[in-house]
Order: structure tokens, then sequence, then C-alpha cells
């Protein structure tokens, strides 16, 4: 059997919830071959960031040359790309080895405030790689950056949605994590009709690396062929499992449970 095998290209979170080793948790939780092309070391905990170190151009390059000589992932994920110079090295490399199943979760900011893309390469995002994208999955701040509208209401993310298809997206995934009642509401378009996904908003500090979770799962669910909506709606039980059974782990904004979807399937929570 030829096992599904998903790639990340995204930043290094040592704190492991999230970035690439959130990816690779959520990959292999989800039985998918995780690979990784790491273009910055984000130095930070649950208390915040404390540093980031982009890799070289030079490094990125040859990690995405090495995957790409080798390995044909089934689908793949961008994470922080950092700088407009990743972005089109990344978009060249796409193009280059003809990946499918683009992925992109456009990491800006960090929940604590730190900056994780320049404010310069948010075009860049939308002219180089958007266009390439299968899902773009942006929370509402970075929604509103992408499409140069302000998101207040429903029919404001039904229409940024619609903004991201008209850039070349395929499908889009408005996330509502940063919705402030006690309802989330992901809007969901597939450039003709629009699916909401609502869940009860849990009430707690650990949501660190919720984005790039859900992201990495719809990514693993795509690599095993599932279809786009197919792929979110287990992404977003995989989040909401993830986030219910908290782990509490450091002082301030913890981790999501990676184990906890799994553990649910076997009946053992
Ligand atoms: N408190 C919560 N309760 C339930 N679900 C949540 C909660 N917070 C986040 N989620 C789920 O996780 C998804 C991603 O969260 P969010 O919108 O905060 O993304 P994000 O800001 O990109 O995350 P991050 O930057 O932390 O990786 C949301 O769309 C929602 O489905
Ligand atoms: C390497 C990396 N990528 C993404 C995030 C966003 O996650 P959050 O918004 O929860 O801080 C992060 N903190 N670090």
């Amino acid at each position: 059997m030829r096992i599904a095998q998903a790639l990340t290209i995204a930043g290094s979170d040592n704190g492991g919830g999230a970035g690439i080793q959130a990816d690779l948790k959520t990959f292999q939780e989800l039985s998918v071959y995780g690979m990784t092309v790491i273009t910055a070391i984000a130095a930070q905990n649950t208390t915040g960031v404390q540093g980031v170190f982009p890799i070289s151009y030079e490094g990125i390059a040859q990690q995405l040359d090495s995957t790409g000589d080798d390995f044909k992932p089934n689908a793949v994920k961008t994470g922080m790309l950092y700088s407009t110079e990743i972005i089109q090295l990344v978009a060249e490399k796409w193009r280059h080895y003809e990946w499918s199943n683009l992925v992109i979760d456009p990491v800006m900011v960090a929940k604590g405030g730190a900056p994780l893309l320049q404010q310069q390469a948010i075009q860049t995002l939308i002219t180089e790689l958007i266009p390439h994208a299968r899902i773009t999955t942006p929370n509402i701040p970075e929604a509103e950056l992408l499409t140069g509208m302000s998101i207040r209401n429903l029919s404001d993310r039904e229409e940024a949605a619609r903004r991201l298809v008209q850039m070349g997206s395929t499908y889009a995934l408005i996330k509502g994590g940063h919705d402030t009642g006690g309802m989330i509401v992901d809007v969901f378009y597939d450039g003709r009709s629009f699916h909401y996904l609502e869940n009860i908003r849990i009430v707690t500090p650990h949501t660190h690396g919720t984005g790039c979770t859900y992201s990495a799962a719809i990514t693993a669910e795509l690599a095993k062929g599932s279809s786009v909506l197919a792929a979110v709606t287990t992404a977003r039980a995989f989040i909401q499992a993830a986030i219910e059974d908290e782990l509490g782990i450091g002082a301030g904004h913890g981790p999501t449970n990676h184990f906890a979807y799994q553990r649910r399937q076997r009946g053992e929570r």
C-alpha cells in the first residue's frame, strides 16, 4: 500500500504547538506521512514569541529541491512564509514540481501579536500563491488584510470568501476563531455555495496553533483523496477535539491536544 504523503512549508515552533511541529503531529495522527520545508525558526513558548530567525533563501530553495527531486507529496500546505522572496520561491517550485492540493494558511501574526509575515509580502501572497490554492484558510484579521474589506458580520465573511475565490483559490474557508460570541462559525465557499461549520466556543486559553492544526488536518485529508468539504469537516472535528481535551501545558496560551481526535475514534476518551 502506498501511504498518503503531505508536505508542510512553514516555520518552526520549538514549543511544539504551532508551525511545522503541529503540522507533523497532525499528519501523523491522521495516518499521513509528513515532510517539512522550514522557512524560519520562531523562538517561542506559551507566553509569546521571543525571536524570529529566517532560514537563508538558499537553505529554503535546497530543501524544496531535495523534497521535489525525490518525493511526490499528495498535498502541500504553507504556513509561516515570512517574506516576499520566500513566497516567490515557493510559487516557483510549486510550478516546477507540479505539486497539487495546495492548502494556504496565510499566517501573518501570532496570537500574542508578533508579526510572522512582512507587511509588504501580503500582495505577493495574493498575486503569486493564492491563484494556485485548492483552499485558502484565513482567520478574520487575515481575511481582512487579503481582501481589503472589513469583516463585521456573516455576509462580510461570505463576500471575503468570494473575493478569495476570485483571486484564484478554488475554495475558501474563513475561520471564525476570532469571533467574540458563544458560537464559532467557519464559512466554507466552493465557488457556488456556502457551508457553515458552527461550533460552541470552548472557553480556554489553550488555543496556540489552532489554525496550523486545522489546516494541517485539511491537508492530510486531501492527501488521502477526500473531497475538500469532507476534508474540512474531518479537520473541524479534529480541531474541536484538540481544543476540548486540553493538555494544560505552559504558563500562557498552551498548545492543543493533537492526540484527542484519534483517542476519541478509539473510544478512549
Ligand atoms: N475557543 C475555541 N473553541 C472552539 N473552536 C475554536 C476555538 N478557537 C479556535 N477554534 C477553531 O479553530 C479554528 C482556527 O482558529 P483561529 O480562527 O483562531 O485560527 P488562527 O487564528 O489561524 O489560529 P492560530 O493563529 O492560533 O494558528 C477556528 O476556525 C475554529 O474552528
Ligand atoms: C511557526 C509558527 N507558525 C504559526 C504560528 C501561529 O500560531 P498562533 O497564532 O497560535 O501563535 C506560530 N505561532 N508559529
